[in-house]
């Protein structure tokens, strides 16, 4: 029985190796404080710790500038398009001055009257060349433990993203965006190496399910996959889990961290995930003539 309508067919291409192929990525995990001329500083700094350590990579977490709640998300915003952006003006100065490609986290974006939950990704030249809106609004009820509702701010994004990089092809999920294994799938399908997942899972979800996804994701795709968290503030009305993350095509757990404010640098080598492809031939495996795989993107572009 096909599950799904024949329009396209799955079969993820064995990605051609970018110009570096083996880097060092950095995983910022920074604290998030109610100012946001802090916030941005204390980026600035990490970023250029992380260059200093060699890596090519750096990647921000989820709401890096802003401290992570409904009432803040407008007051923090800024017009990435139009501007001003503190923000965004400090990643494209640190990209270029450093030589580094920056998956920026994301920050509360406002344009045309609405708000998203959005990560631009610099190239080294410092211009944007990926903007990921949040396409999953995290809204979650667990009665006596969590209750947070994004979409009472926040308007969700409506396309994937993939951003061309020195290091490679580059999918973007944001936090909640991890738990749909169909962004995941698309992001294999169109060849990404590495999915980057700027993510704030809370204490209750992270315990059970933010090494859990990441792995799941790595594996089902066979490909890499970073998260980075802000770090563990107890006082904060929304408690963060930390744990920031680098998994290998197998879904093993290359490096990681604890909870505190860190920096965590790692090596890619993009050759693992052909590797991994020839060891376990997914691809070839997969079972068309009983499912078939339709990237509505590729069908309505532009949607
Ligand atoms: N910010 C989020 O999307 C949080 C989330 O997904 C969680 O599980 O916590």
């Amino acid at each position: 029985m096909a599950l799904f309508n024949n329009a396209a067919s799955y079969n993820p291409p064995l990605p051609s190796l970018p110009k570096l192929s083996k880097f060092k990525l950095a995983l910022c995990q920074l604290s998030v404080t109610p100012s946001k001329e802090t916030n941005i500083d204390n980026a600035r700094t990490a970023i250029e710790t992380s260059a200093r350590s060699g890596a090519s990579l750096v990647v921000l977490p989820e709401m890096w500038n802003c401290p992570y709640s409904n009432d803040n998300f407008p007051k923090y915003a800024e017009d990435i398009d139009v501007g001003p952006s503190p923000s965004v003006d400090m990643l494209s100065e640190a990209a270029r001055r450093l030589g580094v490609t920056i998956v920026g986290g994301s920050i509360p974006e406002t344009s045309d009257g609405r708000l998203y939950n959005t990560c631009c990704v610099y190239g080294t030249d410092g211009r944007i060349v990926a903007k990921h809106r949040k396409v999953h609004l995290f809204d979650v009820d667990i009665p006596g433990d969590i209750v947070f509702k994004e979409s009472d701010t926040l308007t969700a994004g409506e396309t994937p993203t993939v951003a061309d990089t020195d290091v490679g092809r580059i999918g973007i999920g944001i936090c909640h965006d991890i738990r749909f294994p169909e962004l995941a799938l698309i992001y294999a399908a169109r060849g990404a190496h590495l999915i980057c997942y700027p993510g704030a899972f809370n204490m209750s979800t992270g315990r059970s399910l933010w090494e859990l996804m990441q792995r799941a994701r790595a594996a089902d795709n066979q490909l890499f996959v970073a998260t980075c968290s802000p770090a563990r503030d107890p006082t904060s009305g929304y408690i963060t889990w930390g744990h920031s993350t680098l998994a290998e095509p197998f879904g093993e757990i290359i490096a990681t961290t604890g909870h505190k404010e860190a920096i965590v640098v790692a090596e890619i080598d993009y050759s693992l995930i052909h590797q991994r492809r020839l060891n376990l031939p997914l691809a070839k495996q997969r079972r068309e003539d009983i499912y078939q795989f339709v990237d509505l993107h590729r069908r309505y572009p532009g949607k």
